[in-house]
């Protein structure tokens, strides 16, 4: 197998945010469930938009997160996903190369805009997302470069990719080359009402072993095994994939490998600003520490540590170098073999 020129390739839904604070009673208003995504239409995002008070943008979509979290824990990373021609695509564009992620997707041309998600922040900091998946709904299998995968040690897909429909061969086509190329093949399950629309696909994945790794929540585990009790679902997920990672808020996260089980606390916070993009940051410590060779349990810290500085602050990308802190909490990431 040649030398990997990228630590993580991550494919996901291109995605820039419009993030405001909201109370609880407009979720009530608006019929939507706190801490879930929805998807919307161009209408519905315009009308949200009247509605919210002044607002942040910032570049988001779940991988594009993980992709920026890799960068700024010092690993490399590469990134896939759908904008369009427009100043919010060329936005996204530019914030993620700055971080020195790779990024080469052709944008669509003369097709729906740059998808938007505005993100409602109550005063707990949770967060609710309400998308327009916009030019996402144009991601082919066409931009899928399999030099690209075949160069990443891990190729990190969202489970939010199986909403826009063409998207889904592109997730299909990346993991046939990942392991094609002797690569790993990671999964986040992304929501747990997108469990449900796609729970028996997601297990097929699993099962069949198209995906190595999957990233879950508590609620997105609960509703992959349709049950309430954690130890269970735990159990369920540790035969149906090789390796999973479970995020459990203050609980800190757990992950299992055969017989390994690695848990780390909650790293603690001052406040919880905004829980927008802690998932993704997870992910990304922990894919630095896998890629990088650490044992599990320093791998799941590293994710922990990675997911606490999102929180502290509004947005969902570090605000601050994550190799620094990592380094101050004394995990040291080698360099790439
Ligand atoms: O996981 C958080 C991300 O999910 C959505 O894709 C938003 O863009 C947000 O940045």
């Amino acid at each position: 197998m040649a030398a990997s020129e990228f630590d993580v390739l991550a494919i996901g839904n291109a995605i820039v945010d419009i993030l405001a604070r909201a109370e609880d009673d407009l979720l009530v208003r608006l019929g939507v469930t706190k801490g879930m995504m929805r998807l919307i239409d161009a209408a519905e995002a315009d009308r949200l938009y009247d509605m919210i008070g002044p607002a942040i943008e910032a570049s988001g979509g779940s991988a594009g997160n993980t992709a920026a979290g890799v960068a700024s824990l010092g690993g490399r990373a590469a990134y896939v996903g759908k904008v369009a021609t427009d100043e919010l695509g060329r936005i996204f564009t530019h914030d993620i190369r700055a971080l020195g992620v790779h990024f080469a997707t052709v944008p669509l041309e003369g097709g729906a805009p740059t998808a938007r998600s505005t993100i409602l922040i109550t005063p707990d900091g949770e967060r609710t997302m309400n998308t327009y998946l916009g030019a996402c709904h144009a991601l082919t299998v066409d931009d899928i470069d399999p030099a690209v995968v075949a160069a990443a040690e891990v190729t990190y897909l969202e489970g939010y990719l199986w909403d826009p429909p063409a998207a889904k061969e592109a997730f299909r086509k990346a993991a046939a080359i990942a392991h094609a190329n002797g690569r790993k093949v990671a999964i986040t399950l992304s929501d747990s009402f997108c469990v449900d629309r796609w729970r028996g696909e997601f297990l097929e994945l699993m099962r069949s072993g198209t995906v190595d790794v999957v990233f879950a929540n508590k609620e997105e585990i609960h509703a992959l095994y349709e049950t309430s009790d954690l130890a269970s679902a735990v159990a369920a997920i540790r035969t149906d994939c090789a390796l999973a990672a479970v995020t459990l808020g203050g609980d800190g996260a757990l992950a299992v490998r055969g017989d390994e089980t690695a848990r780390a606390p909650a790293t603690a916070v001052d406040r919880i600003e905004d829980l927008t993009g802690a998932g993704d940051q997870f992910a990304a410590g922990f894919l630095v520490g896998l890629t990088r060779g650490l044992d599990l349990s320093t791998a799941v810290r590293l994710g922990c540590l990675a997911g606490s500085e999102v929180i502290g602050h509004v947005g969902p990308r570090p605000s601050v170098r994550l190799a620094d802190l990592a380094a101050a909490e004394g995990i040291t990431i080698p360099p790439r073999g």
